[in-house]
Formats: C-alpha cells, sequence, structure tokens
C-alpha cells in the first residue's frame, strides 16, 4: 500500500492522524471522458472518442470500485472492444502489481510491473494514490478515468453506435432519484464499510458502524416491495449496492468488523443479492478468491498473521423468489 508523491512511489499506510482516526478517501484525478464523438464530458478534456480496441481497463478483481466497471462491460456487452487487465490480489509494499496469482493477467498493454509504472507513464511526476479500476487509452498513452462512478456513466452509453446493446441504467427519469440514493449509499455503504474497517479509533468505528446499519436497515425496507432499488428493472444504484453486499459476509463482517448482522440476515437484501448475483453478467464477474485474498492480506495493521479465512459458506445460487415483486 502506498502512493506516488511528485513521480517517486511511497510506501505508506493511510493517514488518519489528523483526522480523528477517520478514513478519508481522496478524490480521484484523471477525470476525463470517453463520449460517442470525442467531445469533452463533464469534466476533464475532450478527444476521448469512443472505439474498438482503443481502451483498456486496469481492475482488481477484489475491489468493489472495479467490479462496478467489470459488470458494466459485461452487461453493456464491451469484452470484444474493451480489453481488461487484472492485478495480483495480493497488494503489498509496491501496491498493486501483475502477478501470478490464478486470475491475474500480464499488463498487456504497457508490460508494466506494478500498476504504478502505469500513472507515471501517463502523467510523470504525478501525486496521487494509485487504484483501481483505471481506464487507459493506448492512443493518446494516457489514464482517461480512474473514477468508476464515472467510468460506468461512460459505458452505459459512450459505445452504444458499436454495440446492439441498448440497455440504459441510468434512465432519464430515474436520474435524479437515482443521483440522490447513489449519494447516501456511497457515503454510509459502499465507502462505510471502508470507514468503519479503517478507523484508528472507537469513536470514528462506531459512528461509520452505526451510520452503515442504519442504512441497511432503509435499504432493506425499501426492498420489501420492490424488487429493485428503482423498482422492476436493474439500474445503476443496484450495481453500485451489488459489488459492496457481495463482499460483505465474506469480508466486512469479520476484516472490516461490520458485524451488527450478516446480510444473510436480512430479509430482503438476502434475497436481493440473490437475485442480483444470479442475473445473467453479474455473478460471472465475482471471484472470491480475490476478493478474500486482496483484504486479509493486504492490510497488515488489521490482519498481521495474514492468515485467509477459509469460510463462510455462501448460498447466493439459492433460490430468491423475487420475481413476483414489482
Ligand atoms: N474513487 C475510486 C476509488 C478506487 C479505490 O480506492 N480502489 C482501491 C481498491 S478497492 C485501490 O486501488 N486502493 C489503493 C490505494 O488506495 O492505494 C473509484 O471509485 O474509482
Amino acid at each position: 500500500m502506498g502512493l506516488l508523491v511528485d513521480g517517486n512511489w511511497q510506501d505508506k499506510w493511510y493517514d488518519t492522524s489528523k483526522s480523528g482516526g477517520r478514513f478519508e478517501r481522496q478524490a480521484s484525478q484523471f477525470r476525463n471522458w470517453i463520449t460517442a464523438d470525442g467531445s469533452p464530458g463533464p469534466t476533464g478534456e475532450g478527444g476521448f472518442k469512443a472505439g474498438a480496441g482503443r481502451y483498456c481497463l486496469y481492475v482488481s478483481l477484489a475491489c468493489p470500485w472495479a467490479h462496478r466497471t467489470l459488470i458494466f462491460r459485461r452487461l453493456k456487452r464491451l469484452e470484444g472492444l474493451i480489453d481488461v487487465f487484472v492485478v495480483d490480489p495480493r497488494m503489498g509494499e509496491e501496491g498493486w502489481v501483475f502477478g501470478d496469482f490464478p486470475g491475474a493477467t500480464p499488463d498487456g498493454a504497457n508490460g508494466a510491473r506494478r500498476l504504478y509504472e502505469v500513472y507515471l507513464k501517463a502523467k510523470p511526476g504525478v501525486t496521487t494514490r494509485v487504484t483501481v479500476p483505471a481506464l487507459w487509452d493506448k492512443e493518446r498513452g494516457t489514464i482517461v478515468s480512474n473514477e468508476s462512478a464515472e467510468i460506468i456513466r461512460m459505458f452505459n452509453s459512450a459505445f452504444d453506435g458499436l454495440t446492439d446493446e441498448r440497455s440504459d441504467f441510468y434512465p432519464e427519469p430515474l436520474r435524479a432519484e437515482i443521483d440522490a440514493l447513489n449519494a447516501r449509499v456511497y457515503e454510509r455503504v459502499n465507502n462505510g464499510v471502508y470507514r468503519a474497517g479503517f478507523a484508528t479509533s472507537q469513536d470514528a468505528y462506531a459512528e461509520a458502524f452505526r451510520a452503515l446499519f442504519d442504512e441497511l436497515d432503509t435499504l432493506d425496507a425499501r426492498l420489501a416491495d420492490r424488487r429493485f432499488l428503482m423498482g422492476p428493472e436493474i439500474t445503476e444504484a443496484d450495481i453500485r449496492l451489488f459489488t459492496t453486499l457481495v463482499r460483505f459476509d465474506a469480508v466486512y463482517v469479520g476484516h472490516f468488523k461490520c458485524n451488527r448482522r450478516r446480510i444473510a440476515d436480512y430479509e430482503h437484501l438476502s434475497g436481493y443479492l440473490r437475485d442480483l448475483f444470479q442475473t445473467p453478467g453479474i455473478g460471472e464477474t465475482v471471484n472470491f478468491a480475490h476478493i478474500k485474498t486482496h483484504y486479509y492480506w493486504s492490510h497488515p495493521t488489521i490482519n498481521p498473521t495474514r492468515i485467509i479465512p477459509e469460510g463462510p459458506e455462501l448460498d447466493l445460487e439459492a433460490p430468491h423468489g423475487r420475481e413476483r415483486l414489482g
């Protein structure tokens, strides 16, 4: 775990000393957008036109943020257009590296050994954390974006002219409601588990823990009479929640001490998680070996022995009976 400072790699854990033990996630730095015609997107500069084979994605199969982009790539049928390179789940003193863990790949675009080399190629002298996902442009030799929330929006529409896939996970009439829900879920759930797990004071942990479980209760109630968060159809909000829920019982309950309840114990969230897992294109992107190995191996301040638990047994394949909900 570390970061680049003026282009130099420094092996450093998150600094929580100035925030009362609270983990504060830094904003992503590369914020350009791929668009259908290459015009600029909401942030950054233009010149990133959608094209087959021009872009590739660096991901970890362990990472919930990168996982969003993998699901969108699949649901939007972009596999033939955008290659994926998968880092080793064991993130050590050199940060993310390309290694030999089963299911990891070499860097087929830049031949790097460590992901930070790719960041340096994009911007020599940069000061940044080196995170996944990162969307690479082979033509311009730079990172288009390392912000998953924006990469999934690009995938949702920018390549539609090149595929026959017209599904829309961010439909116009639902946008305001999706944005509002995303904001709560990001703060309290997606990032909430990290705020609990990376807290270095009891108060910071307790604060994150309570907000997380209060929000899970609210979401559970919301799902009592609707199949997905916005109703009968899957939207971006579901995919964003899914990648946290699917890691919850396997990792966050134990490793991040998010243990008031398991997802399996929730009346509606449990079936909802199974429903999404069994949706074609979604379950196939889940790799529990990468997920468990990453968290339990890569955070020595939390788990110094690096022992990876054998359990739990999960039954995500079980029937969920949610089709009848509108
Ligand atoms: N805001 C980013 C966050 C990405 C992120 O933090 N990824 C983690 C993996 S789960 C990472 O690469 N962490 C390495 C680090 O912070 O040094 C996004 O959503 O794309």
